[in-house]
């Protein structure tokens, strides 16, 4: 049987229609209102295709980056079920409202932040929510908080491409993506699911960070590749994206998310990555 040509689908919709292309209807936005005290200029999504592989650790060292360039910055935790964004921070207050706005808490470099751990009563209780509960969670995050004033807000996604990020690339006005990933084999298929989701929800790659690239040797100051040799390079030309950074497994900054200083890191790596968004 024919399928029946829609009117008003959603962007996601049309990678799998087969009107795809010839289909005259406009593909309906499903982006949310900001909160009426938020004026954000630019929001930019850090992704990964799997866990551990430095996402937090992206986020923060753009935002800190942007906010030495004199930038007024926010980090939504997008994170809901792993949030580690406010501990990098050194921030355990909980985020106040008035019963209609929600306010995020500061770090001491002014950055704004987010988070489900600013709302748990306890910050190690559990999140064991349903992917809508948890999307929920992530769309309040855009119409509920009084972000105020922002440049950049940076949104820290979790792993994968699962309810949140859809939910966030299709509620929020997403300027583009970074995606963060490591030197190992799977690269090239985590790159490029990172990389096609995006493509099918129309968002732009802007870049590339490779984390855990390698570690200086602290006695004879060789790079070893600890993950094995990098293909970053090449996944990279193959998808036409730039390779914005890339980081080594670097003990000072671990130490500085261990001591919730981030808010006096300066993460010179990813200083090349900051200028390019
Ligand atoms: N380049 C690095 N050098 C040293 N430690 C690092 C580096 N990148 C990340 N880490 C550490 O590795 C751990 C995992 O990093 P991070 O939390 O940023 O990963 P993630 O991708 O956000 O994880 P998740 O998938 O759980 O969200 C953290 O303890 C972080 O401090």
């Amino acid at each position: 049987m024919a399928e029946e040509q829609k009117t008003g689908c959603s962007p996601s919709d049309c990678a799998g229609c087969s009107h795809a292309g010839e289909c005259g209807s406009k593909p309906q936005s499903l982006i949310k209102p900001e909160n009426k005290k938020s004026h954000i200029n630019h929001v930019i999504a850090v992704v990964s295709g799997k866990g551990g592989v430095g996402k937090s650790m992206v986020t923060a060292s753009l935002a800190r980056l942007m906010r030495e360039q004199g930038f007024s910055v926010g980090i939504m935790d997008a994170d809901i079920t792993g949030p580690s964004i406010p501990k990098m921070y050194g921030i355990h207050e909980k985020a106040k409202g008035d019963g209609e706005n929600i306010f995020p808490c500061e770090a001491k470099d002014g950055t704004k932040i987010m988070s489900i751990n600013l709302l748990l009563p306890e910050e190690d209780d559990p999140v064991i929510w349903r992917g809508p509960v948890i999307s929920g969670v992530v769309t309040q995050f855009w119409t509920d908080v009084a972000w105020g004033e922002l440049d950049y807000l940076f949104v820290d996604m979790p792993p994968g491409t699962g309810d949140v990020p859809l939910t966030v690339f299709q509620s929020l006005p997403v300027e583009g993506i970074v995606i963060v990933t490591s030197p190992q084999d799977l690269v090239r298929m985590i790159v490029k699911k990172a990389y096609n989701m995006a493509g099918q929800m129309d968002i732009p790659v802007l870049g590339i960070v490779e984390n855990y690239s390698y570690l200086v040797c602290p006695d004879c100051g060789r790079k070893i590749s600890v993950f094995g040799e990098s293909h970053i390079d090449e996944v990279a030309e193959e998808l036409g994206v730039p390779v914005i950074g890339k980081m080594p497994i670097d003990a000072s900054l671990a130490e500085a998310v261990e001591n919730e200083n981030f808010a006096e890191v300066s993460n010179d790596y990813l200083a090349e990555a900051v200028n390019k968004l």
